[in-house]
């Protein structure tokens, strides 16, 4: 290939990945991978600076705007950093910095790499105005209603601030991230509810970020770290006193940062993060080093597309090579076969891996691995371990090598396994005699988010299967004392080998049929994402329990009627239609009927409380510390309000709840409606 034709499919490739990662939040090859082809474009277009294509990656921020936004120009552009994976680069960097600055002396400040999006936030007379993403650098998308929900953003700065040198009129910039606990959290829902779980949290972020639904940003609880001051005026000298008063003025400056003189010092610090910064609650995937003083960073000035004072070095994703000692199968609540990879251990990130996802047959076909072989093991987005390929050079030696070819059959209860057009994944068609299907819906019936009868966790529902006492959830409700009393099993976890005893003794038993108990006062909402219709998570169920109101006219709804609720697309119509068609659907859900539980929603007025809201209308936004919102609904119309479902110049009051949705609220205000919080409400109904 000549240079020339690399440069045009380099600038073609990497335009491409741009696109995907900045617009639609997909990585279809890793970071490293882009910044090496990066580079062999930059190198390439250095020899050949005729051969430079017009809208070469090279010029400018990878980012876009979108449509679904206002655009915002940035006062100040936003760039993107120079980037290496080599020490032996950063000394390079620094030679050049010593040259600029004529041999003077000078001070890093090195900062941790937080791995989300940039976003620039705009505080206009000590309030926060603005939220804006990079975009395309020059300008960016105008996100306020979502950044308003991070709740470590001070939405007025405090009176310290001015004092602090900050000023009235400034701009910050930050990481918005989303911490590794809510991703996980999502990821589990989402496979919960039979849907793909997202990639890695930087993406997960910047999809969450990029909503147009606030109350859902709300619910992800995203945060930003902040690492950068700007203003109009000289406030400052440098970065140090910058970072110093933010954080004393109350914004979320992590304290991992620390000035140092020299570059080797500077690698000391890179040393001393690659492991601990796997104890942070978010992703990272760096280190930033910056000159700290403002003047010198203006000799140092900037290239099109990042500051010469500044560098950010990436830790490689930290690979391994491991034998593969074996494949096991895992069949999911909804029959999907996910093969298993079982490695030797090997010390990864800080954590020991044992094992790693495999995805589908696709997968094993591309690697194409074979029992016995050493395998390159990764953190993919440093959370899920992955297999990348096979280590060829350990391998082979290996006289032991098996190819992995993907089971035909069910691993649990034999019958052939089928695979839906356009679907990755291969599936246990025998829903109702699979045992690790009948136990995946019992296990999600109980969950917290569900049920919530989580004194019945720990295995304990296998046991109850083993023993023969049920075979659906609503077994449960016919469970007796006597019944459970005695028994016991012992768990060997295959990997470790440690033996755990799960024993049903007096207390534990009470505990079991006390929780079943109470979980027949659980929401319908509840109860109808419990009863796991496919592709029904907890949200469609809410949505559906409001619309519905109870099981019947939810059983009786015809396709047209389900894709006229929020949220409910074709596919989830689809599948709550064959869910109704089923004789032993029906006949589990008449078994939880007969067993008392909530199959409609409770915002039918049952009792009157009082006439303290006699003639108002009422709408709340957010979540309540004592009233879900079914309670809520019935709160107000037991008191003689009416509850109503938008927001109008003539509404009495918005109750406003923790989280509530800042579009909502900056609507009210702008209609002049008046706001009272939980207390204020509970205040009134009591009066
Ligand atoms: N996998 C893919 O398909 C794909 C596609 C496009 C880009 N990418 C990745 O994204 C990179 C380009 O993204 P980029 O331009 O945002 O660069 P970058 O993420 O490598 O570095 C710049 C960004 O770092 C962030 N940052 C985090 N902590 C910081 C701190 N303490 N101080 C300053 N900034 C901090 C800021 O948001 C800043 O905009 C590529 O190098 C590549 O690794 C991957
Ligand atoms: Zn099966």
């Amino acid at each position: 290939m000549t240079s020339s034709e690399r440069i045009n499919q380099l600038t073609d490739q990497l335009n491409h990945y741009n696109q995907k990662y900045y617009q639609e939040a997909i990585s279809e090859i890793s970071d490293q991978e882009f910044d090496l082809l990066l580079k062999e474009l930059e190198k390439l277009e250095n020899e050949h600076p005729d051969l430079k294509r017009e809208d070469s990656p090279t010029h400018r921020v990878g980012g876009t705007i979108t449509k679904e936004f206002p655009t915002v120009v940035h006062k100040y552009p936003m760039l993107s950093l120079s980037n290496t994976y080599s020490e032996e680069e950063l000394l390079e960097w620094d030679e050049r910095i010593k040259k600029v600055l004529t041999d003077r002396p000078y001070e890093y400040i090195c900062e941790i790499k937080f791995d989300g999006i940039s976003l620039s936030m705009t505080y206009e007379d000590g309030y926060l105005r603005k939220g804006v993403t990079r975009g395309d650098g020059t300008q960016g998308d105008d996100i306020t209603t979502n950044v308003k929900t991070i709740r470590s953003l001070p939405l007025k700065t405090s009176k310290q601030a001015e004092k602090l040198g900050l000023g009235a009129q400034f701009e910050i910039r930050g990481e918005g991230f989303m911490p590794t606990k809510v991703f996980e959290r999502i990821n589990e829902d989402l496979i919960a509810e039979g849907k793909e779980p997202l990639a890695n949290p930087r993406n997960s972020a910047a999809g969450t970020f990029k909503m147009q639904d606030s109350a859902v940003v709300a619910s992800r609880d995203l945060d930003c770290y902040v690492y950068q001051y700007l203003s109009e005026d000289d406030h400052f000298k440098t970065h140090e006193e910058s970072l110093l008063a933010l954080k004393k003025a109350g914004f979320n400056v992590s304290d991992s940062w620390k000035k140092v003189s020299t570059i080797e010092e500077a690698i000391s610090y890179i040393n001393e993060w690659s492991d601990k910064r796997h104890s942070l609650p978010c992703a990272t995937d760096g280190i930033v080093i910056k000159i700290n003083d403002y003047a010198q960073r203006e000799e140092l000035g900037f290239t099109a597309k990042s500051p010469r004072w500044a560098i950010a070095y990436k830790y490689k994703a930290e690979s391994k090579s491991t034998k593969l000692l074996g494949v096991t199968y895992q069949v999911g609540r909804t029959g999907a076969v996910t093969p298993v990879a079982e490695l030797e251990p090997v010390i990864l990130s800080m954590t020991t891996v044992k094992r790693a996802t495999l995805h589908n047959a696709d997968e094993i076909e591309r690697l194409g691995i074979s029992i016995g072989d050493y395998v390159f093991v990764e953190k993919a987005g440093e959370i899920i371990p992955k297999i990348t390929a096979v280590d060829e050079q350990r391998s082979s030696n290996e006289l032991f090598r098996q190819k992995v070819e993907f089971v035909k059959n069910c691993p649990a209860c034999h019958t052939e396994l089928i695979r839906n057009e356009g679907e990755a994944a291969w599936v246990c068609p025998n829903e109702k005699g699979c045992p690790p299907q009948i136990k995946g819906r019992i296990e999600h019936f109980i969950q917290r988010k569900a049920l919530d009868i989580d004194s019945l966790g720990e295995g304990k529902i296998e046991i109850l299967i083993e023993n023969g006492l049920i075979e659906d959830a609503a077994d449960l409700y016919s469970l007796t004392f006597d019944q459970l009393l005695g028994l016991e099993k012992v768990h060997v976890d295959e990997l470790t080998g440690k033996a755990r005893k799960v024993s049903f003794k007096e207390k534990t038993v009470e505990n079991i049929l006390k929780g079943i108990e109470a979980s027949k006062n659980q929401p319908f909402s509840k109860v109808l994402f419990g009863i796991g219709i496919r592709f029904v998570g907890q949200t469609t169920g809410e949505k559906l329990a409001d619309y519905f109101m109870n099981i019947e006219t939810l059983q009786n709804a015809t396709f047209e009627q389900l894709i006229a609720v929020p949220d409910v697309g074709e596919k989830v119509a689809q599948s709550i239609i064959d869910f109704f068609k089923d004789e032993d659907n029906l006949r589990f859900i008449e078994k939880l009927k007969v067993a008392g539980l909530q199959l409609e929603a409770q915002n039918v007025v049952k009792e009157v409380e009082g006439n303290a809201l006699e003639g108002m209308t009422l709408l709340y936004t957010g979540t309540f510390k004592n009233y879900s919102r079914e309670e809520l609904e019935q709160k107000i119309a037991a008191n003689g309000g009416k509850f109503v479902k938008s927001l109008s110049k003539k509404l009495t009051y918005l109750i406003v709840g923790e989280s509530a949705g800042p579009s909502k609220l900056a609507k009210a205000e702008k209609l002049g409606v008046k706001m009272i919080s939980e207390e204020e409400f509970e205040a009134l109904v009591s009066a």
